[in-house]
C-alpha cells in the first residue's frame, strides 16, 4: 500500500518510523511518503492560510497550495487514482469497518487540515478526479488533522498482511467485524496468577476452552453494556437473547 500525507508539519509523522509500522515501511509493505504543503507556496512567508470569507474567527487554508499539492502527489502514478481522506471533526465517523475497507485500497492520500479547515473548494475539485471522504476520529476538535491521520494510518496499516507478527491478535480485536458482533473486549490477564492480592479468574486457568469462551463472551457483554450500550442496540434482539440464555 502507498500512503501519501500532505501536511505543514511533516515532523509530526516521525512516529511512523517506529515499531511495527516502521518495520513494515523498511520491508516495503507500506510506502509512506510525506509532503510539506509549503512546498507549493511561492511567497516569502510560504503562506498557506488567509482570513475566512464571511468573517468570523480564525483562518482558513488557501485552496491554491492544496490544489497544486494534490495535483503533484496524485499526478505521478501512470493513471492510478488514490482515495483522498480528509480528517475533520465534521466528517463521517471513522470506525473499524472503515479501517478494514481502507486497508483494501492500494493508495491512500491524507490531507491534514489546520486552523478552521481547508477551503471547501479543494475537496470539490479533488472529487473531480479521485474518491474523497471526510472522516472524523471522534467528537472533539484538534489543532490539525495530523493526529487523526496518525490514528487512521495505524488502524489501517496494522490490518495489512505481514505488518503484525501474530495475525491472530488482529482477529481477536474488539470491533473486529463478526467478532462477537461488535462487542468490546473484556478484561485480559497474564502471569502471575496472583498479583497484589488479586487472583486471575479461575475459569481462565481451568483449561476448559468452552467455559473460557463463554466467560469471555459474558465479560465482553458486561463491558459493552457498561461502556458502550450504543453498540448493544446494533445487535438484533434474538441474538442478544440467545447470548443471554447461553451465559
Ligand atoms: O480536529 C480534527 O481534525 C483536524 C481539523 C481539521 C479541519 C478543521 C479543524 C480541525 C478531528 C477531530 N476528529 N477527527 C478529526
Amino acid at each position: 500500500m502507498r500512503i501519501d500525507i500532505i501536511t505543514i508539519f511533516p515532523d509530526y509523522f516521525a512516529p511512523l518510523d517506529l515499531s511495527l509500522i516502521g518495520k513494515a515501511r523498511r520491508s516495503g509493505l507500506i510506502d509512506v511518503r510525506l509532503h510539506d504543503l509549503r512546498r507549493w507556496t511561492y511567497d516569502r512567508h510560504h503562506t498557506v492560510d488567509d482570513t475566512p470569507y464571511g468573517g468570523g474567527p480564525g483562518m482558513v487554508m488557501k485552496p491554491e497550495p492544496w490544489g497544486e499539492a494534490l495535483d503533484a502527489v496524485t499526478g505521478d502514478a501512470d493513471g492510478a487514482t488514490p482515495r483522498l481522506v480528509l480528517p475533520t471533526p465534521s466528517g463521517l465517523p471513522f470506525t473499524q469497518q472503515d479501517a478494514v475497507r481502507l486497508a483494501a485500497e492500494p493508495w491512500l492520500v491524507f490531507a491534514c487540515g489546520r486552523y478552521e479547515g481547508i477551503d471547501a473548494r479543494v475537496a470539490v475539485d479533488a472529487a473531480r478526479r479521485m474518491p474523497v471522504e471526510e472522516l472524523s476520529i471522534g467528537d472533539y476538535v484538534l489543532n490539525g488533522g495530523e493526529a487523526a491521520t496518525l490514528v487512521m494510518v495505524e488502524a489501517v496499516s496494522r490490518l495489512l498482511p505481514g505488518v503484525l507478527g501474530n495475525a491472530e491478535s488482529v482477529a481477536q480485536d474488539s470491533f473486529a467485524p463478526g467478532m462477537m458482533d461488535n462487542l468490546v473486549e473484556g478484561p485480559v490477564y497474564t502471569k502471575p496468577a496472583v498479583w497484589r492480592g488479586q487472583e486471575v479468574p479461575p475459569v481462565l486457568l481451568s483449561g476448559h476452552h468452552g467455559a473460557v469462551d463463554r466467560w469471555r463472551r459474558d465479560e465482553a457483554l458486561r463491558k459493552t453494556a457498561r461502556n458502550r450500550p450504543d453498540l448493544l442496540d446494533r445487535l438484533d434482539p434474538d441474538t442478544l437473547d440467545r447470548r443471554d440464555r447461553e451465559v
